[in-house]
């Protein structure tokens, strides 16, 4: 069954799908089930970054768009910090095209990693990532317990937002108390007025349905959640100079919102959870 919207392309050994509807493209790596690109065609405007410096041959996980963590959070593994890799050992493995299909609100695809068990996490389990592209990107992470015992994990649609420029932005919609990673996990409150002047990386515990990404006083993205319990705000803001596929000046462009489960999610056998991020362009 062809989907006439979704070609296959490759590009130094990696797979890539590039959808492109009457109402949006996109571009997603199978290496990492990783959207690279939502274009809606209402405004044409990107609203996913991608470092120029990223890899893309496969060699380390890709610096943008929708990285997907699981089972765990950063290095929230329970071992040493480099022991296992941080945000888990999905978005390093190259994922199948399960399913596609298309109709008037766009075009579906459904991934599956080529393993869900690894060291650090031992359970039975089934994980699919099903994307639409239509007027909005939206991004389902779905764990399934096939076992017979309970198990906890954490995962994370990392997703990194293009900006026209991170001094201009302002975040709305976070509310409630955030962890500060850059201050030993101090809990302090969101800012009222949420703009961004240093290296920002902070958990937010309030699970909030939507998030606003708000360019020169217009909003320019909605990031919708479900199915989660906090949202990750991150830039590294001049640190990116020590990251080597960012340049000194990356952190100008993109700002990380991420739909994420930090505090672990139990699933009992047979049970399934979706994790939901919906991207929503915001036309000006
Ligand atoms: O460099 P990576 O492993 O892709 O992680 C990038 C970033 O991800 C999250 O936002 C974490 O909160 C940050 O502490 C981390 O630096």
């Amino acid at each position: 069954m062809s989907t006439e919207s979704l070609q296959v392309s490759e590009s130094n050994g990696l797979t890539f799908l590039e959808v492109d509807n009457h109402l949006g493209s996109a571009k997603i790596s199978l290496f990492g089930g990783h959207v690279l690109s939502f274009i809606p065609k209402k405004d044409g405007q990107e609203r996913l970054w991608v470092s120029p410096h990223a890899y893309l041959n496969g060699e380390r996980p890709i610096r943008g768009g929708i990285p997907v963590c699981w089972p765990w959070f950063s290095d929230d593994h329970g071992k040493a910090k480099g022991e296992l890799p941080a945000h888990g050992f999905l978005r390093t493995q190259v994922w199948q095209l399960t399913s596609s299909s298309e109709d008037e609100t766009g075009t579906h695809i459904t991934l599956a990693p080529s393993f869900t068990r690894a060291e650090g996490f031992e359970h039975d389990c089934a994980v699919t990532l099903s994307i639409t592209v239509g007027n909005a990107l939206t991004v389902s992470l779905i764990t399934e317990n096939t076992g017979v015992v309970p198990f906890i994990y954490n995962c994370a649609l990392h997703s990194y937002f293009h900006v026209d420029h991170i001094q201009a932005v302002r975040l709305e919609g976070v509310t409630g108390d955030y962890k500060d990673k850059l201050d030993d996990w101090a809990v302090k409150p969101t800012p009222e007025n949420y703009t961004f002047t240093g290296e920002t990386d902070r958990i937010h515990m309030s699970p909030v349905e939507k998030a606003s990404i708000v360019v020169n006083d217009k909003p320019f993205t909605d990031v919708g959640s479900k199915g989660h319990d906090s949202l990750v705000v991150w830039n590294p803001w001049q640190s990116a100079a020590s990251i080597s596929d960012m340049d000194p000046f990356g952190y100008k462009h993109m700002l990380c919102v991420e739909s994420s489960i930090t505090q672990g999610k139990t699933l009992q056998p047979s049970e399934s959870h979706a994790m939901v991020q919906t991207i929503t362009p915001v036309l000006r």
